[in-house]
C-alpha cells in the first residue's frame, strides 16, 4: 500500500449467483481525490460501487479504508454514504428531516440535528426549502437533497451512483459543476459511477473505465482522452473510426504502407508498444479533415489520406458529421461546411491524432498482399513477427 492510499480495494471478486462480474480487481484512491468509474451499461460499476459501500458482499478480496478492514462490516459502519440515481428519499418528510435522517438514525440531539440541516441546508443552496416535501421540489433540487442527507452525517467517503441521470440536460451541467466545486472546497473523497464520459471528465481527478468487470485503463481526464491504451478505450472515449493499416514500426516512427484507399505517412510511435504488421487506426470525427478531392492538401504536417465518397451529412451544431464510404468501410468526419451526398473528397486525417494497435494476433492474418518494406528493415520486421508469434 503506497502512503496516500486512502481507500483500498485488492483483489475484489463478486458475483450474483453463477453470475461472476468483478474477477480479483485491484484499485487503490487517494485522499480528497475523486474518481469517476465508467463504462458501458452491465460492466460492472454498481456493483463495484455497492460493494465499497457494503451493500454487497465480495467472494474474495479486500475493501481497507485508511488500512482499516471494512470487508465484513455493515454499510453504516464504514464512514461512507452513498447517493442513489433515484434519490430514494422519503415522499412523507420534509426537506429538512430527509436530510437529518442518517443523523437522528444515529441518536443525535434534536439540536445538533437542526444546526448541522441548516449548514447543509446552506451549503447546497435550499434555504427556505426545509419544510417543503420532495414532490414539490425540481428534480435538481431533490438531487440536492439526497447529496445533503450524504453528506449530513459527514463521511469519509461519498459514493455516488449516477447521481445525474434523472436530471434533463440543462441542469444536469449545472449541477455537475456543483458536485465538483463541492467535493473539491470539502476535499471530500468521491467514487461516482457514470456511463457518460463527458460527465466523467468534468467531474473526476482520475477515471477508471471497465471493461466486462475489469478495468481496461485509469489515468487523468486527458490522459484517458489522448492516449487510450486499447482499442476499446480509444472507442469509449469517441474514437469511433476504426480502419485496418499495414505499419512498419522503425525506431520511433510507424512507417503506414500505402494501400488500395490511403496513401503512405509516417507517424510517431510516442512511446506505444506497437510491432510491425496489421494495425488498428483509431480517430475521432473532429480529428479529420474534408478536402474535395481537387484541392492539394498542406503537407507541412503529416496525414493519413484516405480517398472516398460522401454518403450523407446532418448538422450537429456548429459542425456537419459526414459519412465517408472508404472502399468497403464508412467512416465519420466533420466539416464546418456540408458536403453533397456523392462528392469525392480525402479525409485527411492528422499523424498526432490517430491511434494505432496491434491487431490480435488472430485478426492479423494478412488479408491482402504483405507490405514490402525497405531492404534494410526486412530482417527486422521477420524478427518481430516471430517474436509476435511465440
Ligand atoms: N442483483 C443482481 N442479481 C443478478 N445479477 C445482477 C444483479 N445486479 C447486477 N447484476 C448483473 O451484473 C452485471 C453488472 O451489473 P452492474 O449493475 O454492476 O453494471 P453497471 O456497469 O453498473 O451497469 P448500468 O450502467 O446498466 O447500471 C450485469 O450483467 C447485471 O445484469
Amino acid at each position: 500500500m503506497n502512503d496516500d492510499t486512502f481507500l483500498r480495494i485488492a483483489g475484489l471478486s463478486v458475483g450474483y449467483g453463477a453470475t461472476r462480474v468483478l474477477e480479483g480487481l485491484d484499485l487503490t484512491i487517494g485522499k480528497g481525490e475523486f474518481v469517476a468509474l465508467l463504462g458501458a451499461s452491465g460492466c460492472g460499476k454498481t456493483t463495484l460501487l455497492r460493494t465499497i459501500a457494503g451493500f454487497v458482499a465480495p467472494s474474495a478480496g479486500v475493501v481497507a479504508v485508511e488500512g482499516r478492514d471494512v470487508t465484513h462490516q455493515p454499510p453504516d459502519r464504514r464512514g461512507m454514504a452513498l447517493v442513489f440515481q433515484s434519490y430514494a428519499l422519503w415522499p412523507h418528510m420534509t426537506v429538512a428531516r430527509n436530510i437529518g435522517y442518517g443523523l437522528k438514525l444515529k441518536g443525535l440531539p434534536r439540536a445538533s440535528i437542526d444546526r448541522r440541516v441548516a449548514e447543509i441546508e446552506a451549503l447546497l443552496g435550499l434555504e427556505g426549502l426545509g419544510a417543503r416535501k420532495p414532490a414539490a421540489l425540481s428534480g435538481g433540487q431533490r438531487q440536492r437533497v439526497a447529496l445533503g442527507r450524504a453528506l449530513a452525517v459527514d463521511p469519509q467517503i461519498l459514493l455516488l451512483d449516477e447521481p445525474l441521470s434523472n436530471l434533463d440536460a440543462r441542469i444536469r451541467l449545472k449541477v455537475r459543476h456543483e458536485i465538483g466545486a463541492l467535493q473539491k472546497r470539502l476535499g471530500i473523497t468521491a467514487i461516482i459511477v457514470t456511463h457518460d464520459r463527458e460527465e466523467a471528465m468534468a467531474m473526476a481527478d482520475r477515471v477508471v473505465i471497465m471493461d466486462a468487470g475489469r478495468i481496461a485503463q485509469q489515468g487523468a481526464p486527458e490522459e484517458v482522452y489522448n492516449r487510450p491504451a486499447s482499442p476499446f478505450v480509444a472507442a469509449f472515449m469517441g474514437a469511433e473510426n476504426a480502419l485496418t493499416l499495414d505499419g512498419l514500426v522503425s525506431g520511433g516512427t510507424v512507417h503506414v504502407a500505402a494501400g488500395s484507399h490511403n496513401a503512405t505517412v509516417a507517424v510517431a510511435r510516442a512511446g506505444r508498444a506497437l510491432a510491425s504488421g496489421r494495425l488498428e487506426a483509431r480517430f475521432r470525427s473532429e480529428a479529420a479533415e474534408i478536402l474535395p478531392s481537387y484541392v492539394i492538401a498542406d503537407q507541412t504536417t503529416a496525414a493519413l489520406e484516405l480517398a472516398g465518397n460522401v454518403e450523407a451529412a446532418s448538422y450537429l451544431g456548429g459542425a456537419w458529421r459526414h459519412s465517408v464510404r472508404i472502399g468497403n468501410e464508412v467512416l465519420f468526419a466533420d466539416a464546418p461546411h456540408p458536403f453533397a451526398a456523392g462528392a469525392t473528397v480525402r479525409l485527411r486525417i492528422p499523424a498526432d491524432r490517430l491511434f494505432l494497435f496491434n491487431l490480435p494476433a488472430a485478426a492479423a492474418a494478412p488479408a491482402r498482399a504483405p507490405l514490402s518494406p525497405p531492404a534494410d528493415l526486412a530482417p527486422r520486421m521477420a524478427a518481430e513477427r516471430v517474436l509476435a508469434a511465440s
